[in-house]
């Protein structure tokens, strides 16, 4: 399989493969960072993967004490080693083999020792080695880790949750002992002081490392959640129109009206600091012309530009393009339509709005079809062969809330209804009606 970091995020050459090497004592949120990487980079379409060295040592030893990971300990010292050497001979199988261009090991790799070792190992393979360091002195982020741990690790799974919460402070400890910060200055490295508070970078070397390294940078992990919402019904939704810079239609204009009452039924207060993004289209305008809130246009938050389809149905694509109708339907996220983009296309597009998305607190995104489908698939993990098939409905507002491990989605129904615009893979090319739903209807789900 040809790798795609060399066309998708620009000037990469082709064979850059990185080893992200995580640094930092237990409960510095290093697994959640790593998770953020891979997520990133596979929405891009880089093929990145992590590997958590703390599941290879559960295969030999699934709950160990706190003296396991005492350094007097030869027998946990050795059983540790093991385990870092059988995930980072893995790594090396799935870059040679699979063709992977970036890997996150997972661990704490806290001492010059450790780092030398992997280091070495790894470039001896011609993979670039770039350490990331996270530390933190903020108490409360360390304690909120610490329960985050003890209540959804493996190691403790079972266990009386007190018991848990001494026996990994304890692991802490031992860490302590041995730990040493990141001053290799001949080394690739970025450091991390109480994530989105300072950085340290040092000898950052080609274009893929600085998008990491910039991602990293915009990082923070203060409470907040993201609204999404498209615009309300069109004129060319009602018609089964694709594309275009319609008005709004009637029951459109009524879901701006409701709009504020359903925020603020969503948990948007009046006084909090919220700014709605728009597109520069009338109908997302429009759609937010009675949010009391600082209004941003982008336009980046465009709708996917259909090209020479703009302002046809569905209906007249398959018959005046038949070809492209279903080459469209075989490959949704790389077809391109003559003149205008495809979902890929627009993902590069977007890129520096969820790298500001990243940087802000709460935000609300009024927009497209298309963009939501992309935006929502970066915050929720959706491959690309499904998410431009997502059913993304009128008239619903969807707020995101980035916990520790997963995202929490919560969607909010005006009761006004619309058109929907979905068409099924393969399905003849029909709008219908959607159904009436109930007033504010409410759905929650997690994804981990
Ligand atoms: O990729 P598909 O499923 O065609 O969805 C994108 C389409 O959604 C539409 C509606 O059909 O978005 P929008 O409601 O913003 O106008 C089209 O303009 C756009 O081409």
């Amino acid at each position: 399989m040809p790798r795609t970091n060399g066309s998708v995020v620009g000037t990469q050459v082709e064979d850059t493969r990185i080893c992200v090497v995580m640094v930092g004592l237990p409960a510095r949120g290093k697994s959640l960072i790593a998770g953020k990487i891979v997520r990133y980079l596979r929405w891009l379409s880089v093929d990145a993967r992590s590997f958590n060295v703390g599941t290879y040592r559960r295969q030999d030893t699934p709950q160990p004490t706190a003296d396991f990971f005492d350094t007097s300990n030869k027998e946990g010292e050795r059983m540790r080693r093991a385990a870092a050497e059988a995930a980072v001979k893995d790594m090396l199988k799935w870059f040679s083999q699979e063709k992977g261009t970036v890997a996150i090991l997972d661990a704490t790799n806290s001492t010059r020792a450790r780092r030398r070792w992997i280091a070495e190992t790894v470039s001896a393979h011609k993979i670039e080695v770039m350490f990331v360091e996270s530390k933190c002195d903020d108490e409360d982020l360390i304690m909120g880790n610490i329960m985050e741990v003890k209540t959804t690790s493996p190691d403790y799974r079972g266990q009386d949750p007190e018991v848990a919460a001494r026996d990994f402070r304890d692991r802490i400890r031992n860490y302590e002992k041995v730990y040493e910060t990141i001053t290799e200055t001949d080394y690739t490295y970025v450091k991390l002081i109480n994530v989105g508070t300072q950085v340290v970078i040092n000898c950052i070397q080609d274009y893929l490392q600085s998008r990491i390294v910039y991602f990293l940078m915009n990082l923070h992990i203060k409470p907040r959640s993201i609204w999404l919402s498209r615009h309300g019904e069109s004129m060319f939704n009602l018609e089964g129109k694709i594309g275009g810079d319609a008005d709004l239609s009637p029951r459109g204009m009524r879901y701006a009206e409701v709009l504020p009452e359903l925020c603020r039924q969503s948990g948007i207060l009046p006084e909090q600091g919220i700014t709605v993004w728009t597109s520069t289209l009338k109908r997302t305008i429009q759609t937010s012309q009675h949010l009391p809130y600082n209004k941003l246009q982008w336009k980046a938050l465009d709708e996917l530009d259909s090209g020479t389809c703009d302002g046809l149905t569905y209906e007249d694509i398959e018959e005046q393009f038949p070809e492209d109708f279903r080459a469209r339907d075989d490959d949704k996220y790389n077809y391109r339509y003559r003149g205008g983009e495809s979902y890929r296309d627009l993902v590069i597009r977007l890129e520096p709005i969820i790298m500001e998305m990243e940087r802000q607190e709460n935000v609300m995104v009024v927009t497209h079809q298309a963009v939501i489908r992309c935006i929502y698939a970066y915050f929720m993990n959706v491959p690309q062969d499904r998410s431009p098939w997502m059913e993304i409905p009128l008239h619903t507002v969807i707020k995101l809330t980035p916990k520790a491990y997963g995202t929490k989605e919560e969607r909010f129904k005006a009761n006004i209804p619309a058109v929907s615009t979905f068409r099924p893979k393969y399905s003849s090319a029909k709008h219908q009606e959607a159904d009436s739903p109930d007033v504010n209807e409410l759905s929650v789900k997690m994804n981990v």
